[in-house]
């Protein structure tokens, strides 16, 4: 029974598609697509596809691009869920004021690194860093219960923020350095390292809370930009939202 994974961030939709419905499936075809093309999805990259069965999602951009994203769904005879974040889910419990309130993308990637966590020994700790659009760093204690994350902004909307709320500040992008002599580096460090010292922060009130040291996986499309500035160790996984959306889709299929 194949299976589609759609992720729709707020700059692309990303998806995967898999023999069946569950951890460790084997990957058959996958792509991403930014939002303005999305019309494109349905007579290109999925016209070659053969029909899922069953497509599941998660999607934090608009309701405007849901329904595109659903006209370019009806080349196949398949109904899409979108994931809402809940209480509880896939072994993970959501201390978020109003649960359903937090972006499924972040709840997602969560239970996709709660599952990868629990397949590497004993738990532990784990803080979750997903490098998009906005930046978002989450953190789970050892018994799988969602405390609460920050949200700031990405690399490209802090450097645009900067562009235009001050005169002098429109140059190339630069390279991290520890002491930055020019304004490209300045900006590009200074972004970069607001992210690493986000999850550092994170890190270091998580390991407080438990008394043991996080595991830290990072995620998102900028992630291989983020890993090499990080102060703490943090695991790159790629695939940490569709590790996610086929740990709910096999809970889901397993009987009451
Ligand atoms: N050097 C960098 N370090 C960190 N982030 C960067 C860097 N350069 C660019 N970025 C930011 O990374 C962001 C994410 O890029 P990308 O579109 O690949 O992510 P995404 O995971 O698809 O996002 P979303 O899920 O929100 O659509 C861009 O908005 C860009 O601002
Ligand atoms: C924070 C983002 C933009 C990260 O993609 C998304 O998860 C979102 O729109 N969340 C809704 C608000 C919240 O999570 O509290
Ligand atoms: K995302």
């Amino acid at each position: 029974m194949s299976f589609l994974a759609i992720d729709v961030g707020n700059t692309r939709l990303k998806w995967a598609l898999y023999d069946e419905p569950r951890v460790g499936a084997r990957l058959l075809a996958h792509g991403a697509q930014f939002l303005e093309n999305i019309e494109k999805l349905g007579e290109g990259d999925w016209s070659q596809l053969p029909a899922p069965r069953w497509v599941l999602g998660c999607i934090v951009a608009g309701d405007a691009v849901k329904r595109r994203v659903e006209e370019q769904l009806e080349i196949w005879d398949v109904t899409p869920q979108w994931v809402v974040s809940s209480s509880a889910e896939a072994g993970l419990s959501n201390g978020y004021d109003h649960p359903a309130r937090l972006g499924s993308d972040r709840w997602v990637a969560m239970i996709g690194a709660r599952q990868r966590l629990l397949g590497q020994g004993r738990p532990r700790p784990c803080v979750v860093v997903m490098v998009g659009t906005a930046v978002t760093v989450e953190a789970i204690d050892t018994d799988g219960r969602f405390l609460g994350g920050i949200i700031l902004p990405g690399h490209g909307i802090m450097l645009r923020a900067l562009e235009s709320g001050t005169a002098g500040l429109h140059v190339p992008t630069g390279e991290v350095r520890d002491f930055p002599t020019n304004t490209s580096d300045a900006l590009t460090s200074g972004g970069t390292f607001a992210i690493a010292g986000a999850v550092q922060r994170m890190w270091d009130n998580l390991r407080q809370h438990c008394g043991e040291e996080p595991v830290c996986y990072m995620t998102g499309g900028a992630g291989w930009k983020m890993a090499p500035s990080m102060s703490t160790r943090c695991e790159l996984v790629e695939s940490l939202i569709f590790d996610g959306l086929l740990e709910i889709a096999s809970q889901r299929l397993q009987p009451a």
